[in-house]
Formats: structure tokens, C-alpha cells, sequence
């Protein structure tokens, strides 16, 4: 069996009297689309936030790539090759999506900061960062600002930062929510294809792109996972239908 890529053991953090991840343990294996399913307020965001680094663990250890990062901040975490995308748009909407990509390719290369202006012209963000850009179908928007993109193409722009991070593990926190049927149904396609270059933790909504795309599947019921496993087995998990999916057990 090959190792997890990501390794979440015992996580927990409360607010106030509230424990949002209550125990949390899960493993993201290589080449996998682990879903995180769960209804509003189960804590599944909180548990993203503590694994990319934007909020502490109370307690518990997440170990990326065979080591601890519980206390590396988001930037450490980042430059390690854990992507996180959606929710939280990451997007500097009065620049270009060229500009955008270039910015995470230049951030990856771990560069000292220098005036954009001086690097507008360097050929070694550009041709990296038009190279995403075609990969993710944007490249005929490349010099439009981002806040003038539509809401589909701001995902596929979100994607191609990640990308550019080279990421070796993606957390993506719905992206699904807007698409709208024929965008989800693309961005179910580009995913899928995804997993092929770095596993996936994605917190979904949309139980078709949960269920055409996992590998495997966790529940998340007020901060604990109540059931894990492949898609037909939670699928047919009489607990699962009652908690969540909202069917008759
Ligand atoms: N910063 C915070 N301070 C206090 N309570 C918080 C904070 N962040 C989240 N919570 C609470 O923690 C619980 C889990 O919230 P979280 O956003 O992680 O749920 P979720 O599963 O992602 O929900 P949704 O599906 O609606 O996005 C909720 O009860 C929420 O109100």
C-alpha cells in the first residue's frame, strides 16, 4: 500500500463550547479524490483552514508528505505543494489572469519581492504561466482582468494558480458552488484528470460531482466523521441516508 500523502490524526478545535472538529482522523492517498460530505456548519471548512494553515489545531497532528506541519503557517505549507483553492477567492481582480498566474509562478519560484513592472516582461513567468492558462482553457482571456471574467472562468483562473504551485496535494473547498449544470459538469471533467497529477481533499456539495469523482468518501457530522468509505458503501450506508442524504433508512 503506498503512503498517505496527507495524514490527519485526532484533530480537534473548538470554539468556545463548540467542538468544530471533534477527533478528526482521515489519510489522502496518492492518485485519490477523498470527498468531504457533510450538511451546513458540520465543520467541514474548519477542517480545511487547519490542514492549509489559516487556523490553528487545538490538539491532534497533520503530517504532509511523511512530516508534521501543525506548525508551519500557510505560506510554509504552501511552498510544500499544498494547494488550496475556492471559497476564499484567491484572486487579484484588477490584475490580468495572466498576471495572476504569473504572480503564483514567480511566489513558487520563491523569489524576493520585486515590483511587478520589473517582471512583467520575464519570459520565465510567462511562457510557465500561459502554459496553465491554455491547460485550464482560458488562454484566449489571458489579458483580462479578472474581475471582468465570468464566474466559471474565475474557477478555471483559480485552477491555474494552483496549478502553478505545483502542487502535490490540492484541498479545494467547493468548487462546484455557481457553476451552474453544464460548468459543474466540465469542471467534474477537469477534476477528474487532476487526480492524476496530485490527490485531492474536496469538500462538495453537489452529491454528482461527489459521486462521479471520489475515491473515496467521509462524513463529516458536527465535527466528526461518522462513516468513510468508497462511494457505493456510503452511498448505501443506512446511517449516512438518514443523517445526511436525507432519504428514509
Ligand atoms: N471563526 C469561528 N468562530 C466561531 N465559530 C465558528 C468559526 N468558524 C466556524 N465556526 C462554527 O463552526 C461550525 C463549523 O463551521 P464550518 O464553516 O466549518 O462548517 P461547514 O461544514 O464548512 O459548513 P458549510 O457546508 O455551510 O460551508 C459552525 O457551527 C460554525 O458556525
Amino acid at each position: 500500500m503506498s503512503e498517505p500523502v496527507l495524514e490527519i490524526r485526532d484533530l480537534r478545535k473548538s470554539f468556545n463550547a463548540l467542538k468544530a472538529t471533534d477527533g478528526v482522523s482521515l489519510d489522502l492517498k496518492p492518485g485519490q479524490i477523498h470527498a468531504l460530505i457533510g450538511p451546513n456548519g458540520a465543520g467541514k471548512s474548519t477542517l480545511i483552514h487547519q490542514i492549509a494553515g489559516t487556523l490553528r489545531a487545538d490538539s491532534g497532528t497533520i503530517r504532509f508528505l511523511g512530516r508534521d506541519i501543525g506548525g508551519l503557517d500557510m505560506a510554509a505549507r504552501a511552498q510544500l505543494g499544498l494547494a488550496r483553492s475556492f471559497q476564499i477567492s484567491s484572486l487579484a481582480q484588477e490584475f490580468s489572469a495572466l498576471r495572476n498566474v504569473m504572480l503564483a509562478v514567480q511566489a513558487k519560484k520563491g523569489s524576493s519581492f520585486r515590483f511587478f513592472r520589473q517582471v512583467a516582461g520575464d519570459k520565465s513567468l510567462i511562457e510557465p504561466a500561459m502554459a496553465m492558462l491554455e491547460r485550464v482553457g482560458l488562454a484566449a482571456r489571458a489579458h483580462v482582468p479578472a474581475a471582468e471574467l465570468s464566474h466559471g472562468e474565475r474557477r478555471q483562473l483559480e485552477i491555474a494558480i494552483a496549478l502553478a504551485l505545483s502542487p502535490k496535494a490540492f484541498l479545494f473547498d467547493e468548487p462546484m458552488a455557481g457553476m451552474g449544470p453544464e460548468g459543474s459538469k466540465q469542471l467534474t471533467r477537469f477534476l477528474d484528470g487532476l487526480r492524476h497529477e496530485a490527490p485531492m481533499l474536496l469538500v462538495e456539495h453537489d452529491m454528482d460531482a461527489v459521486f462521479a469523482l471520489a475515491d473515496r468518501v467521509s462524513v463529516l457530522v458536527y465535527g466528526r466523521i461518522v462513516a468513510t468509505g468508497t462511494v457505493d458503501e456510503i452511498r448505501s450506508d443506512p446511517e449516512v441516508r438518514r443523517a445526511y442524504l436525507g432519504e428514509a433508512a
